[in-house]
């Protein structure tokens, strides 16, 4: 359904995407995972025909120029620009017409549509009275207008509430099992675990390409996760033989070779220092464990 096959982008003497090969067949949610300037939205802009590479070739839905297929394609831009003076209902129809449907079509459709993202209780709300999570539907929504094959979103979630998120998650599998492939970008780990495969992009290049549990299960180390009220643990275990050290909410997420020896080292330097330990156990490596070790090695 996607392929690129080593594509670069370059603006100026910046190169945003370096040699990027992807392979996405249909049916998949296929997420696109990295930290803000990654390249994530260079690729998006390339996959969707509104920028052309420098270098290398790519075919989305079959064409070697994603314009031919536009009709088939549905998008929704990291900044999603709604009408704030039109109501919900007004701005879908928008987007409608824009694809040249007719006015049935488009009332049927627009209607499916607000009911499947469960807007439709507020289709004459005006978007600028929207909650965040809503605007963000709305956008997923109007994606949606002309019922396409493959469905490319640029971090759909970000600066939306947790609840909002998981929601609009709830509605791309629904919209997956309906038969639409989904390409996603996101800097969010917790999104990566829900997709089928996952393209790690550090610094223009894709670092690792598999299904979450292919990710962890390459892992090359061990994870210990400690629970401490110590404030400079990371001062304190210095010279041990971590291999890493990392803040992970309100807990550390200690790298080790060998997770045994670690754990005692580590019970040894915090009981010497007299920081006490809640609690400390070997844990399976978050897809975020797995992400700081590929920056890493790459950097
Ligand atoms: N029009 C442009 N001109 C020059 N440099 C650009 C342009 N667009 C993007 N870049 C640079 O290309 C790199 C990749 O940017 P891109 O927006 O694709 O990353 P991203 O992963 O989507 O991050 P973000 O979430 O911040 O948008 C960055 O270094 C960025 O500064």
């Amino acid at each position: 359904m996607i392929v690129f096959d080593s594509i670069v982008k370059s603006y100026g003497a910046n190169l945003a995407v370096d040699k990027v090969s992807l392979n996405v067949a249909a049916g998949e949610i296929f997420g696109l995972v990295g930290p803000d300037g990654a390249g994530k939205t260079t690729v998006i802009r390339m996959l969707t025909g509104i920028l052309a590479p420098t270098s290398g070739s790519l075919r989305v839905l079959e064409a070697a120029n994603p314009e031919e297929v536009k009709d088939k394609l549905g998008y929704v831009p990291q900044r999603f620009s709604l009408y704030g003076d039109l109501t919900v209902m007004e701005n879908i129809r928008v987007l409608g017409s824009l694809y040249g449907q007719d006015e049935g079509e488009i009332a049927s459709r627009a209607t499916a549509i607000l009911s499947f993202t469960n807007l439709l209780p507020f289709k004459d709300r005006l978007a600028d009275n929207l909650s965040g999570g809503m605007k963000q539907k709305l956008a997923l929504a109007a994606g949606l207008m002309h019922r396409p094959l493959l469905y490319v979103l640029d971090e759909p979630t970000t600066g939306v509430d947790p609840v909002s998120r998981r929601e609009f998650w709830r509605m791309l599998y629904k919209l997956n099992k309906e038969g639409t492939t989904v390409f996603v970008s996101t800097p969010y780990m917790d999104e990566a675990e829900l997709c089928t495969r996952v393209a790690f992009m550090y610094n223009g290049r894709i670092v690792a390409c598999d299904s979450p549990r292919g990710l962890r299960r390459a892992y090359p180390h061990k994870v210990l996760e400690l629970a401490t009220p110590g404030k400079n643990v990371k001062q304190l275990l210095a010279d041990s033989s971590l291999l890493d050290i990392n803040p992970f909410g309100d807990k550390y997420h200690l790298v080790a070779a060998d997770a045994d020896a670690a754990a005692a080292e580590v019970r040894a330097a915090l009981n010497a220092a007299g920081v006490p330990i809640i609690s400390l156990t070997e844990i399976p490596p978050t897809l975020e464990d797995v992400f700081v070790a590929l920056a890493s090695e790459v950097a």
